[in-house]
């Protein structure tokens, strides 16, 4: 296929966007300013880099044969790394993921093994087609555009590996989840049982292990029954990325294919990681595979270990309502995790029904006066004579941070230490009372790290297993620089920066907070102008792209509900 280069300017708008900008309801326009004076615009809904950015650095290939244009943005900085992307009809942008064949000239492929496998082969449409994607948003209006598309995962007809040259790794990265240990499973069974790969080493206790620590062989009668224990065989760790030393690493062993599990960090980590590779022109495979039990990653419907949390979750509700209710002003206080997304808290509580009060991050909240926390625990007392709390770590971490005048402390990977919220609201509530001289009952209840080192639900395992054999076939495939993860229920090939540019958060005036509120009855702390205002926002965008719209930063929320009093 030939391609006809040239290099162009991206002139974009360059205003910082501010989640009260109407823009962000739509897709934004990039100019794409191209030779001879000819302009065309695409559309590109995330992008937008801060005025300080340098210039982006766009390419065009254009495929004659097809008729497709292909752009390839370089933001410039090293995690935002290239996007390619591929305007199409109506508005369709796909947001394509790299290849071996965009760097490295001349490489044979091969017919995929899948297709004599006893298994595989009888299934009609075993392999994805080239053109297959997944739209990011489902909900459109009649006149919408089609919006964005990732490339949709699965097994190609073509691969770019024999299985003897195979020399796969595994590594897994940052806190536990449950699950760990099934997609690792799954990666080896399934580089083994569907492409007959034999060589795949585990990467000893995180990034650091590629330089500082022993490698182990994995093999299907080793990985046998891991799926059936929490953690992470291979161990993990936090800090310690050092992308050339890692990469170093990786040429000496004769690696080309990494598969690395873990969360934003970890992402951000293997961006950085398949950019070195990339520069160094080689053949290795970089996939990512998006881990936080917090649900914390966008894009993807939702991270594995999720729901095996919100199930466990539901024991320490249990215990504290079963606590609550045999004593008279009883207070159940549970904490879960969830340090800047409280999806597990909202989940559990919507699970549960037994919680009178979920506190979230995302929704700022007040203990004192008109509308506060003290004032509606005084009245559940008064007409059930107990009730159940839920908080997530990182809810209420103004206050705390008000009241003890911390300084800001990091852990080994660069994320910000939070103060522990149990207690301390423990601590308040209780004062609180003491001070009214009415007497009450508070259990506090702490399952966070119990809950995240148990092994993963019949659910997650399944969910386990289909992301490791999508990585195993973009790997394979000859993909990389991408991470997987179900877009609206269908697999798909996510570039790395869509992963790791900002935070999956519990919009708190969308439908399923409004859920929890209505199945609480708790305040919403909000005051009337806010929510007028937040709702404002909330009319149909011009495009028409309804849903999966989660993603806001959390300093935009709470400019949006500054409901302090
Ligand atoms: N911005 C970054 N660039 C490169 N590596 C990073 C970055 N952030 C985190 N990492 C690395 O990723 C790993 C896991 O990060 P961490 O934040 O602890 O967990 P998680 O991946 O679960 O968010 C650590 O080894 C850390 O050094
Ligand atoms: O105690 P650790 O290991 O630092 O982990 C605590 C953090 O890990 C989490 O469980 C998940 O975070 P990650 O998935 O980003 O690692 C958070 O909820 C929690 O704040
Ligand atoms: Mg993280």
């Amino acid at each position: 296929m030939r391609a006809a280069r040239h290099q162009f300017l991206a002139q974009q708008n360059r205003r910082e966007p501010r989640i009260s900008d109407p823009r962000l309801k739509r897709p934004q326009m990039i100019t794409l300013k191209l030779e001879h004076n000819f302009q065309r615009q695409i559309p590109c809904p995330y992008i937008s880099p801060p005025s300080s950015s340098p210039p982006t650095k766009l390419r065009h290939f254009f495929h004659p044969k097809s008729n497709i244009s292909r752009f390839t943005l370089s933001m410039g900085n090293p995690t935002d790394t290239h996007l390619n992307l591929v305007p199409g009809a109506a508005g369709f942008l796909l947001e394509d993921i790299p290849h071996f064949t965009d760097y490295v000239h001349d490489l044979p492929s091969y017919p995929n093994p899948l297709q004599d496998h006893p298994a595989y082969s009888v299934v009609k449409q075993y392999f994805v087609d080239e053109d297959d994607t997944v739209p990011q948003k489902v909900v459109v209006h009649r006149e919408s555009p089609r919006g964005v598309h990732f490339r949709r995962a699965g097994p190609h007809q073509k691969v770019y590996f024999k299985p003897e040259d195979v020399n796969a790794c595994i590594v897994t990265c940052g806190g536990l989840c449950p699950g760990l240990n099934t997609v690792i499973r799954e990666i080896v069974c399934g580089l083994h049982h569907m492409y007959g790969v034999r060589k795949v080493l585990g990467i000893d206790g995180g990034y650091r292990g590629f330089y500082a620590r022993n490698t182990v062989t994995l093999t299907p009668k080793v990985v046998d029954d891991i799926h059936k224990r929490g953690g992470t065989i291979l161990g993990t760790s936090k800090g310690g990325h050092d992308s050339v030393k890692i990469v170093d690493r990786i040429q000496d062993r004769g690696i080309n294919q990494v598969y690395i599990i873990g969360g934003d960090g970890t992402q951000k980590g293997a961006a950085v990681i398949f950019e070195e590779i990339r520069r160094r022109g080689l053949k290795v495979a970089v996939a990512g595979i998006p881990k936080t039990i917090d649900n914390d990653i966008p894009v993807i419907d939702k991270s594995f270990g999720f729901d095996t949390a919100v199930e466990e979750a539901q024991r320490a509700i249990n215990a504290a309502h079963v606590e609550s209710q045999s004593i008279r002003n009883g207070i159940g206080l549970v904490k879960l995790m969830g340090r800047d997304s409280g999806f597990i808290a909202m989940h559990a509580t919507l699970a549960s029904r037994d919680v009178d009060c979920c506190l979230i991050p995302e929704s700022p909240f007040y203990l004192e006066g008109r509308g506060g926390l003290y004032e509606y625990i005084e009245k559940r007392l008064r007409e059930n004579e107990h009730m159940v709390i839920v908080i997530a770590e990182g809810a209420g971490q103004e206050l705390l941070s008000k009241s003890s005048e911390s300084v800001d402390q990091l852990d080994a990977s660069g994320n910000k230490l939070l103060q522990d919220v149990g207690p301390w609201m423990s601590h308040k509530i209780k004062e609180h009372f003491a001070k009214k001289k009415t007497p009450i009952n508070l259990k506090y209840i702490d399952p966070t790290y119990m809950i995240r080192a148990i092994p993963s639900i019949a659910s997650d395992n399944v969910y386990c297993t289909l992301l490791a054999h999508a990585a195993v076939h973009g790997a394979m495939a000859g993909y990389t620089g991408f991470a997987v993860g179900p877009v609206n229920g269908r697999h798909a090939y996510i570039p790395f920066n869509r992963i790791i540019e900002k935070q999956n958060k519990v919009v708190i005036t969308d439908r399923m907070w409004a859920r929890l509120l209505s199945s609480t009855n708790q305040p919403s702390f909000l005051n009337p102008r806010h929510i007028a205002e937040a709702n404002k926002e909330k009319h149909p965008a011009a495009n028409g792209l309804l849903n999966g719209e989660n993603c806001k930063d959390r300093k935009s929320m709470s400019e949006d509900n500054p409901s302090m009093p």
